[in-house]
């Protein structure tokens, strides 16, 4: 058994709240937001309605295809807002109090699919706005670094199942992000990050 699983059997059921207290931004994380069920419930339902896409970006005079599965809600070019998206956002909002008006969904299908170290893209009109990320599904690490100071300790947070992370606005100024591949056997995992577009147009949120 994985120490993961030890620590759910030891508080099975507790909700619990971490305030990273970061300097240059805020960084809050309610594990267990969603309930069990509810969060077992929307990983099959998100998994198998969601009109997954793999994306091709352009590195280094090569297109590759992004290592996991995407789709976009919202906005002037985004899909339509389906009723379990805006049950699951209209739950983050309550909680932090910002409204949110669009969302990018990943699907990491195992191990080897990830995210590669990156800040998010402010929305079109230039300003960063606060991200609040949610994770259906397989626990993986999200690592957290500063930009420039190297006196402040990178993080490695595992989201896990129903959990809710709360990235303040500053954080994509300040800091980066990346959820790596790992060789453990994984199942699928689905991360939701609401945004907030203040334009009709939508920006390509990750580079
Ligand atoms: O999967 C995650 O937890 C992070 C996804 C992410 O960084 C992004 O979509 O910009
Ligand atoms: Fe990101």
């Amino acid at each position: 058994m994985t120490l993961f699983e030890d620590i759910d059997l030891f508080d099975e059921g507790r909700k619990r709240f971490t305030d990273y207290q970061l300097p240059d931004t805020e960084l809050k994380l309610w594990e267990r937001f969603f309930e069990k069920k509810a969060s077992d419930d929307y990983f099959k339902a998100l998994k198998a309605v969601t009109p997954w896409q793999q994306r091709t970006r352009k590195m280094y005079d090569k297109i590759l295809p992004d290592p996991r599965l995407t789709a976009f809600y919202g906005g002037q070019n985004g899909l339509e807002w389906t009723p379990m998206l805006l049950d699951i956002k209209a739950a983050v909002e309550m909680a932090c109090g910002i409204t949110f008006n669009r969302v990018l969904l990943n699907y990491y299908r195992d191990g080897n699919d990830s995210v590669s170290w990156h800040s998010d893209n402010p929305s079109s009109s230039g300003q960063h706005h606060a991200i609040a990320s949610v994770t259906f599904g397989e626990t993986r690490l999200f690592k957290v670094r500063h930009k420039e100071r190297r006196d402040i300790l990178p993080l490695d947070i595992p989201l896990t199942h129903g959990s809710f992370l709360l990235m303040g606005e500053t954080m994509q100024a300040y800091y980066e992000h990346h959820v790596p591949k790992t060789s453990r056997e994984v199942g699928g995992r689905i991360n939701l990050t609401f945004r907030i577009s203040d334009t009709v147009e939508n920006t390509n949120y990750v580079t």
